[in-house]
């Protein structure tokens, strides 16, 4: 009998996760694929561990939320919030659709101007930007700061003056309302660090447009990551809305208002935060005021268009207790399960791996910690040592936050687009982890 073209697995977990992932696809003859390439070819040839980046994934989800925006008869100006994926490529990619960027250090900055992303359509967060970092963005008259706290106000009044120049601020607010998210990743509660408080906003907006060197435009606020509900955003935004009627009504204007990003996506089974729900609370709380609007998501455009693909290095079996699987990967190179207790999808490359016998085991890296388990009772199709899986929604927030922990190099990435695929970082060389270190003199002597 012929074998089917489609193979299902008789997992559900897998299988659930290939129907909630359409940039994945798998075949019997190709196994695993993203968009039109078999990602065990890339692992053939990259090696492992290594990140691959969908660009037709990234290009779809940046226009469906733009579209869900228009939709709603918004018009909105996008910026993609660079910590999310920073690679050069994504950002040209992104740009090409519409985006800007928005930054939380120099470092960033300096990337997307390179990306080719105008000064015009950068704007620049962050808790704690150096004096260095803010000459920086008056020196490239980005398209405005978001300051968040009223000591940042007075250096940057005082750095723009001392240049002569002006810069567009608007007022990052933390309404206080909680989003629902993990502790971890809350940005908008009181407690937080982030934004001004609610109650001193508009004192801190007049005394902005008393400094000179400002050009006080609005607010901004940004409550929080993987929010799946649309009812945290209605709430501050309805925070935002009272704010800036307060504001005009005390004598000064208010023309622009960034709403964050936030937007969750669906890692397990929760299902994934809606666009439309989020521009329609926009448009509710927000649509009447006759201000220029603009977004900042990350995660929803980049995080389902990436894959981490690991080898098997070994099975561990031990008495009593769940094998492990242990991979090439480890949480130097994904920090999220660690960090967070995040869940990831797992999926085997081949698909006769697929289809093996399930069972639970404990899929861990090798780095020499007990935190490094990406996931720590995991029902999965047996997987032998060399056994290939892709590990999913790994585009936001995977790369961007690896680390040379236990000397190990940073892992290649992958850019695939259609059919054609190119590497867009080679696997770091071992020689550059010591390149700059410096043994002093002093030291050598007395060895
Ligand atoms: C100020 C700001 N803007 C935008 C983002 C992007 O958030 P997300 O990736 O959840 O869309 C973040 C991260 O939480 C942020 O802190
Ligand atoms: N790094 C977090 C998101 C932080 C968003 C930035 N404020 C994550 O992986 O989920």
């Amino acid at each position: 009998m012929a074998e089917p073209t489609v193979f299902t697995t008789p997992d559900p977990t897998v299988r659930d996760l290939l129907a909630t992932h359409p940039q994945l696809t798998s075949d019997v003859q190709c196994g695993l694929m993203l968009e039109g390439v078999p990602l065990s070819a890339i692992a053939d040839e990259v090696g492992t561990p290594c990140w691959v980046m969908s660009a037709g994934t990234l290009r779809v989800r940046a226009q469906r939320l733009l579209g869900a925006m228009t939709q709603a008869g918004l018009s909105v100006a996008p910026h993609f919030a660079v910590k999310a994926n920073d690679h050069v490529a994504v950002l040209r990619i992104l740009s090409e659709t519409g985006f800007g960027a928005d930054v939380v250090s120099g470092g960033e900055l300096r990337r997307a101007r390179n990306a080719g992303i105008p000064a015009s359509r950068i704007v620049f967060s962050g808790v704690g930007k150096t004096d260095a970092e803010l000459r920086l963005a008056l020196a490239e008259g980005i398209a405005q700061v978001n300051v968040e706290s009223a000591e940042e106000l007075e250096i940057l009044s005082a750095l723009a003056s001392a240049c002569n120049r002006e810069m567009t601020v608007l007022l990052r607010v933390n309404p206080d309302v909680d989003a629902g998210t993990h502790a971890k990743i809350t940005t908008g509660v009181a407690e937080n660090k982030f934004g001004v408080p609610y109650d001193e906003a508009l004192a801190l907006y007049r005394r902005a447009s008393e400094l000179p060197g400002l050009r006080p435009a609005g607010y901004a606020m940004h409550i929080g990551s993987q929010i799946l509900s649309a009812k945290p955003f209605r709430e501050a935004y309805a925070r935002l809305a009272t704010l800036v009627k307060a504001t005009r009504a005390a004598g000064y204007p208010v023309s622009a208002l960034d709403c964050g990003g936030g937007l969750g996506i669906c890692y397990r089974d929760e299902g994934e935060g809606s666009p439309d729900a989020w521009a329609g609370a926009i448009r509710a709380e927000l649509g009447g005021l006759d201000v220029r609007l603009a977004i900042e998501p990350g995660r929803w455009i980049a995080a389902p268009a990436g894959v981490l693909l690991s080898t098997v290095v070994l099975r561990k079996v031990v008495t009593g207790g769940v094998p492990f699987i242990i991979l090439d990967a480890a949480m130097n190179d994904l920090l999220r399960p660690s960090l967070y207790d995040a869940w990831h999808g797992i999926v085997p490359l081949s698909p006769r791996d697929a289809v093996a016998d399930v069972e639970t085991v404990a899929v861990v890296g090798p780095v020499c910690e007990s935190g490094d388990t990406f996931a720590p009772a995991r029902v999965l199709p047996r997987l032998e040592r060399g056994a290939r899986v892709a590990v999913l929604d790994t585009g936001a927030y995977g790369a961007v936050m690896s680390s040379t922990y236990n000397s190990r190099t940073l892992a290649a990435q992958v850019l695939v687009d259609g059919e054609r695929w190119s590497v867009i970082r080679p696997r770091q060389n071992v020689e550059t982890l010591w390149a700059d270190e410096v043994v002093p003199e002093w030291i050598k002597q007395t060895a």
